[in-house]
């Protein structure tokens, strides 16, 4: 059951305007912590084992569906199974957009092509750089995920407060070769500068054309895509919901930024099953 924030009475009245116009709407979701659990291990992560038949039931309701994820776009595609759920929505007309790379790369189930810029030309020299950088600050043992556009320098099996430490040096190695980092999880992204998920939100109002969109996000990387929603939202005084896949101690900003707050992937998919019973009832 989705809980509700403290100012929840008014998150929920989001939710049946949205609701309300389900057949207009933009359904965008991030991946890890939203509709993938979080796991100690990147390369383990996988799509939530509900998440296809959520999905496929939930898109004859709804405008398009979207994932909009810090990683890779084609790995997203292989890790959610997402080529054929693409293929389930487009038997009811449904798109299913990828944008990966924080909006850097993106994929469609019509196009099926990953389509994005080249590596940012720092990044080789970065990580060429970076392993001096770990061991000057005990970090050696970091996890680096090779990302193509980024590298994530991950600290989850090291000791609590790694990546608070990390974070200066890292910045400003990143800053010294012309990229930024991206806070996430127990990870310091780096990548280039002048994309995030915002950008991705703005690309898919201009070609879905929404009457209203709910957004579902997690972590610190999705402050972006919040942020457009909402001012998508101010601007047009269409419904906008935007919903925060919370999991473990932490409270991030984002909740903060949410309408309405869920128990982790469990929970998103449990809200998205709610709407597809409601839009079925317009
Ligand atoms: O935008 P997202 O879809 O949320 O992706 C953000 C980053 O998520 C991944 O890292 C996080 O999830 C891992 C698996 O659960 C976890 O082990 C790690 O600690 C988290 O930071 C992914 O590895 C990154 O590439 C994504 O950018």
């Amino acid at each position: 059951m989705a809980e509700t924030l403290p100012d929840g009475i008014a998150g929920e009245q989001k939710y049946a305007a949205v609701a309300a116009a389900a057949a207009d709407a933009l359904v965008g979701l991030d991946f890890d912590g939203t509709l993938s659990p979080i796991v100690e291990d990147p390369a383990s992560a996988r799509i939530h084992p509900d998440a296809a038949a959520t999905l496929i039931a939930l898109a004859s309701g709804v405008k398009a569906l979207a994932v909009v994820t810090g990683r890779p776009a084609g790995q997203v595609v292989e890790l959610g199974g997402l080529a054929a759920i693409a293929d389930a929505l487009a038997e009811v007309g449904t798109e299913l957009y990828v944008f990966g790379q924080y909006g850097n790369q993106r994929w469609s189930g019509s196009d099926r092509v990953v389509v994005g810029p080249p590596p940012p030309e720092g990044l080789a020299a970065f990580e060429a750089a970076l392993p001096a950088v770990l061991e000057e600050h005990g970090a050696s043992g970091a996890y680096l995920e090779e990302k193509g556009l980024a590298v994530g320098v991950h600290t989850r099996q090291l000791p609590e407060g790694t990546a608070h430490r990390l974070l200066p040096a890292i910045t400003e190695l990143a800053a010294e070769h012309g990229l930024v980092i991206e806070p996430g999880k127990q990870v310091i992204e780096v990548r280039a500068p002048g994309m995030h998920k915002g950008n991705a939100i703005e690309t898919l109002v201009a070609e879905v054309a929404p009457g209203a969109i709910l957004f579902g996000g997690d972590d610190l990387g999705d402050i972006e895509a919040f942020e457009a929603v909402k001012a998508w939202g101010r601007s047009t005084g269409s419904p906008t919901l935007l919903v925060y896949s919370h999991a473990g101690s932490d409270r991030g900003p984002l909740a903060d930024l949410a309408d309405l707050e869920v128990d982790g992937p469990d929970g998103v998919l449990e809200l998205l099953r709610r709407l597809t019973a409601d839009a079925a009832q317009l």
